[in-house]
């Protein structure tokens, strides 16, 4: 048997998503069939979807299972993708979405799709990362990185010119470095010269280079900020696959903002309910 999917992406971060009501007896193993780009559809990961049509805005519950087979608590392009799905199908403008990370309200703006970001942590504890007092420019495996989690760990680095990284060399060893009890997402980043930056990440889960990533954008940002790299208020992060802004509400929560787009439909194959 088959089920639906609808195939999003945000800057080039790209998803299926399927209804968390339908049949999917093993999420892992079809995550890891077919997010592979050669002999599956290819995609960063399936988000499994619930949508909660009777709350005002509303609610979707977001689970991300990456192409390694396993779950990630947050994601902030695919919470854009999740709830551009969640708009095209309530006609709505905003939409709550719950992670494991915690509830995030995003809300359409023009072309844009803006999701509150969950609280983030320089903690080392809450990284988690084994060391005693926050991570600031130090070196992991040979890269000099700062530590904070955005919903997901990131080991953040930057340089003078991403396009000069090797990026599936130096990541690897930081992403498995024994530091880091979860794995991390390694991002590189190098000043744009207007106060903004370029960013390239290696996922975890993908295990390997994404054309965008969210909670690595605002990773980014914030470091950025916390270090004294720059002042702009939003923060422009450009990954290979788009531009996106980060914000601070006055919460003082970050924002992620960028545009979303459904690329097409399609069926992927289960295997059916067993008979009793
Ligand atoms: N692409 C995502 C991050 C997805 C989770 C990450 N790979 C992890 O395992 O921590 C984003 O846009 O934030």
């Amino acid at each position: 048997m088959t089920v639906p999917f609808q195939k999003y992406h945000g800057t080039g971060n790209d998803f299926l998503i399927i209804h968390a009501d339908e049949h999917v007896p093993d999420r892992g193993e079809l995550a890891e069939r077919e997010c592979d780009r050669t002999d599956g559809v290819g995609a960063d990961g399936i988000l499994f979807l619930a949508l909660e049509e009777t709350f005002d805005p509303p609610r979707v519950v977001m689970t991300l299972v990456q192409p390694d087979g396993e779950t990630a608590p947050m994601c902030g392009n695919g919470a854009r993708c999740a709830a551009e799905w969640a708009m095209d199908r309530t006609g709505t403008d905003s939409v709550m979405i719950d992670t494991q990370a915690g509830t995030l309200r995003a809300d359409r703006d023009g072309e844009d799709v803006v999701v509150e970001m969950t609280d983030l942590t320089f903690d080392p504890d809450a990284i988690p990362v084994d060391a005693d007092e926050p991570v600031l420019r130090e070196e992991i495996e040979g890269l000099e990185v700062s530590v904070v989690n955005t919903g997901v760990p990131h080991a953040v680095s930057f340089v003078d010119d991403v396009d000069d990284v090797a990026l599936e060399e130096v990541a690897p060893p930081v992403r498995h470095a024994d530091v880091f009890p979860k794995g991390t997402n390694v991002c590189v980043a190098s000043p744009d010269g207007s106060g903004g930056f370029r960013q390239r990440t290696y996922e975890r889960g993908v295990e390997g280079e994404t054309e965008s990533c969210g909670t690595g954008a605002v990773a980014i940002a914030v470091t950025a900020r916390r270090l004294g790299l720059t002042d702009a208020d939003p923060v422009d992060v450009s990954p290979p696959g788009g531009d996106l802004r980060v914000s601070f509400n006055d919460r003082g929560r970050p924002t992620l903002a960028g545009p979303v787009e459904h690329e097409f439909d399609g069926e992927v194959a289960v295997e059916p309910p067993v008979e009793p």
